[in-house]
C-alpha cells in the first residue's frame, strides 16, 4: 500500500553550488509521478535525497509522520525499508545470478527461511516476466532483462514507495513501451507510490498521474498531468512538447536577446498537441489512482486542445506495443497479454 511523501522547502547544494532550492510537492499515495527536467538539473540527486543516501541542506521529507532529514541513522535505515528503488543500470551485481540478485535484500534484511525467500523471489520474477532467467548471469541477459530484474528486486521487500531512476535509459522504444505497461501494472497490482525520473517525453505524457518539472534550480511545476499537459506556460510548453523554441536553451537558460530575437522573428511555440489517453493496465481493471480523461480539465474549466483523450492512431506507442489504451478499450487483447502468457510458461527472449 502506497504512502504520501511530503516535501517541504528542499534545498540541495554541493560545495557551495545549490542544485536545486525551496522544493515543495506531494507525491499522493499510491499514485505515479514523473520528475522532468534538462540534464543536470538534480533529478537524480533529489531521488538520493528522498531516500536518505544524500542529506539535504536544510527542508523537510515528511513520511508517515516521520522527517527524514531530521532522523537519525539507525531510525533512517528503518524508514528506507519503506523504498524499492530501480537504479538506472538495474544495479545487479555481476557475479550473482539473477535469482540471487533478487533474493539479495530478503536474505540481508530478513530472516525468512529459504523456502520462503524461493516463493518471494518466483513472485516477483513472474510479475515482471522473467520466470525461466533465474540462472543466467546479469552480463548474459538483455538491457530490458536487467531493468526487470532489477524491478523485481525493488519489490522483494513490498516496498510503498518505489523510485526509478530513467528506467527508460538505453532502451528501444518497443522495449519502452512493454517497460512502461509494466509499470502501470505494477501499480495497480501493488498500490505503492511511484516516483519516476526520466527523459522520455512520451513516457512522461502517457503513464503518469502526477508530473513534475524541475529548471533553473526550482521545481517549475508539480501536478496532475492533464494540468502540465494544457499548460501554456514557456518552460513546462517547451519542454513537454521538446521544442528548440522557449526559454530553455542548449546548455542553459536562454538570454533575453534571444528570446528577443526569437519574438522579433515571430517564432512561436507551435499550438499545444493533443493530450493522450493514459496508459491502462493490461488486464482492463482499472488502477486505484485511476481518474477519467479529462477530469482535471473539465473541473478548473480549461479546454484541452482538439482530439485530447481520444486513442491516438498513430504515434510511437501505437501498432501492437501496449500503447496508450483509453477505457473503455475496442483494441484486440494485445500482445503484451500474450507475452505475459508466454512468460508465464517459462518462455524468456
Ligand atoms: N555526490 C556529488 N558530489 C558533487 N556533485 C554532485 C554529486 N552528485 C551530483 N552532483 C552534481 O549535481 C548536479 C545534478 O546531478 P544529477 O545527476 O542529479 O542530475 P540529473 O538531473 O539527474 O541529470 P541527468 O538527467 O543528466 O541524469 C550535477 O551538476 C552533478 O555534477
Amino acid at each position: 500500500m502506497g504512502v504520501e511523501v511530503t516535501v517541504r522547502g528542499l534545498t540541495k547544494s554541493f560545495g557551495g553550488q545549490p542544485v536545486w532550492s525551496d522544493l515543495d510537492l506531494t507525491l499522493p499515495a499510491g499514485e505515479i509521478s514523473v520528475l522532468l527536467g534538462p540534464s543536470g538539473t538534480g533529478k537524480s540527486v533529489f531521488l538520493k535525497t528522498l531516500v536518505g543516501l544524500l542529506r539535504p541542506d536544510r527542508g523537510d521529507i515528511w513520511i508517515e509522520g516521520q522527517n527524514l532529514p531530521r532522523l537519525s541513522e539507525r531510525a533512517l535505515y528503518e524508514v528506507r525499508k519503506l523504498f524499492g528503488v530501480l537504479f538506472q543500470d538495474g544495479a545487479l551485481f555481476g557475479s550473482m545470478n539473477i535469482y540471487d540478485n533478487v533474493a539479495f535484500p530478503l536474505r540481508e534484511h530478513t530472516r525468512r527461511t529459504e523456502s520462503q525467500i524461493r516463493a518471494v523471489v518466483t513472485e516477483k520474477l513472474d510479475m515482471v516476466g522473467l520466470l525461466g532467467a533465474e540462472k543466467k548471469l546479469p552480463g548474459e541477459i538483455s538491457g530490458g532483462m536487467r531493468k526487470r530484474a532489477g524491478l523485481a528486486r525493488a519489490l522483494v521487500l513490498e516496498p510503498s514507495i518505489v523510485l526509478f531512476d530513467e528506467p527508460d535509459s538505453g532502451l528501444d522504444p518497443v522495449r519502452t513501451a512493454y517497460l512502461n505497461q509494466l509499470i502501470i501494472d505494477l501499480n495497480q497490482q501493488t498500490d505503492a507510490t511511484f516516483l519516476i525520473v526520466t527523459h522520455d517525453i512520451n513516457t512522461a505524457r502517457t503513464v503518469p498521474d502526477n508530473i513534475g518539472l524541475i529548471y533553473h534550480g526550482h521545481l517549475a511545476m508539480f501536478g496532475p498531468r492533464e494540468m502540465l499537459l494544457s499548460s501554456t506556460e514557456a518552460v513546462v510548453r517547451q519542454f513537454l512538447n521538446a521544442q528548440r523554441v522557449g526559454p530553455i536553451g542548449m546548455a542553459e537558460e536562454k538570454d533575453a536577446e534571444e528570446l528577443q530575437a526569437e519574438a522579433a522573428a515571430g517564432i512561436e511555440l507551435p499550438p499545444l498537441p493533443p493530450i493522450p489517453p493514459q496508459l491502462a493496465p493490461s488486464n482492463g481493471q482499472p488502477r486505484r489512482a485511476e481518474r477519467p480523461p479529462g477530469q482535471w480539465c473539465a473541473q478548473h474549466g480549461v479546454t484541452p486542445p482538439a482530439g485530447s483523450f481520444d486513442a491516438a492512431p498513430f504515434g510511437p506507442t501505437a501498432g501492437p506495443t501496449p500503447g496508450p489504451v483509453s477505457r473503455p478499450s475496442t483494441v484486440e487483447p494485445d500482445l503484451e497479454l500474450k507475452r505475459a502468457a508466454h512468460h508465464r510458461q517459462g518462455v524468456v527472449e
